[in-house]
């Protein structure tokens, strides 16, 4: 299949509607988040080098938020643990039948997966080495995201790890203004107009919520995480490893 360009913000909006993960952004998602995200594809390759070390044999490790299953392609490539399964949830059918279609086509890996359509604040957690959130947790409302932390902390093994990738907002006025130019920057350094860059700010603002580092760190230490290490960071996007 040939990969489709993201053009969905290039033409004058007359009316702003919430951003949804529907037909049309699924269609160009690959593109979208690439070019949206510094750092995404490094991001999902060290999902799998993560989920490597820290997969237990016997146990399920789950990709909440699964999109087209990208960090599930990754763990699925590298877990070497026996018995070891992968759950997949995304709630968005147009997502999960994509995502369906690309797993299907990467059948050499042994791993097994297993792809649920669902909301995952629904979705029981259990038996697990690894969870991930990629870029999912900020589109929870806030006050809905301790209790989604506390069961994946219950639902995590020993030794178990969560790997929470989020946009990231700054308290210091300055230092948030800092990191989101640099963010805009990289969007037109890709390709996206101003237009694009703004209708798309617009059309997010009330369904992607962005909490500060402190914020994620807080949350996840009054879960009972024993650790949290931010792995990577890139102007306000970054990734935390909280170990139980
Ligand atoms: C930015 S995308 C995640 C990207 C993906 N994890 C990756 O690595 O490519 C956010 C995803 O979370 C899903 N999502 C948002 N809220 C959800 C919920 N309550 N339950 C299940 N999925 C949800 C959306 O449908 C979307 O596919
Ligand atoms: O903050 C932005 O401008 C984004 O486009 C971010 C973001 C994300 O972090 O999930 C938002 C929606 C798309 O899924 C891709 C990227």
């Amino acid at each position: 299949m040939i990969k489709k360009t993201d053009a969905i913000y290039a033409a004058p909006l007359q009316e702003m509607i919430d951003f949804k993960f529907d037909e049309r952004v699924v269609a160009v998602f690959p593109d979208m988040i690439q070019r949206s995200v510094p750092g995404y594809g490094m991001i999902i390759s060290n999902i799998g080098i993560l989920a490597a070390k820290y997969a237990q044999a016997g146990s399920h490790c789950y990709d909440l938020g699964c999109s087209l299953g990208a960090a599930t392609l990754s763990m699925r490539q590298r877990i070497k643990e026996p018995e070891c399964d992968i759950i997949a949830v995304d709630n968005s059918p147009a997502m999960l039948e994509r995502g369906r279609e690309l797993l299907a086509r990467d059948a050499a890996a042994a791993v097994p997966v297993t792809m649920i359509c669902a909301d995952i604040q629904e979705v029981p957690i259990e038996n697990a080495s690894v969870v991930v959130l990629n870029f999912t947790l900020q589109f929870i409302p806030p006050a809905q995201r301790p209790e989604l932390i506390e069961r994946i902390y219950a639902g995590l093994r020993p030794g178990g790890i969560l790997i929470l990738s989020e946009k990231i907002a700054f308290s210091e006025p300055a230092r948030q203004h800092f990191h989101q130019e640099l963010h805009h920057d990289f969007k037109r350094a890709n390709g996206y107009s101003d237009l694009e860059i703004s209708q798309k700010r617009s059309a997010l603002e009330n369904v992607m919520i962005p909490e500060t580092l402190a914020c994620h760190q807080e949350r996840l230490k009054s879960a009972g995480f024993s650790s949290v290490e931010v792995w990577f960071q890139c102007f306000n996007f970054a990734s935390m490893v909280a170990i139980k």
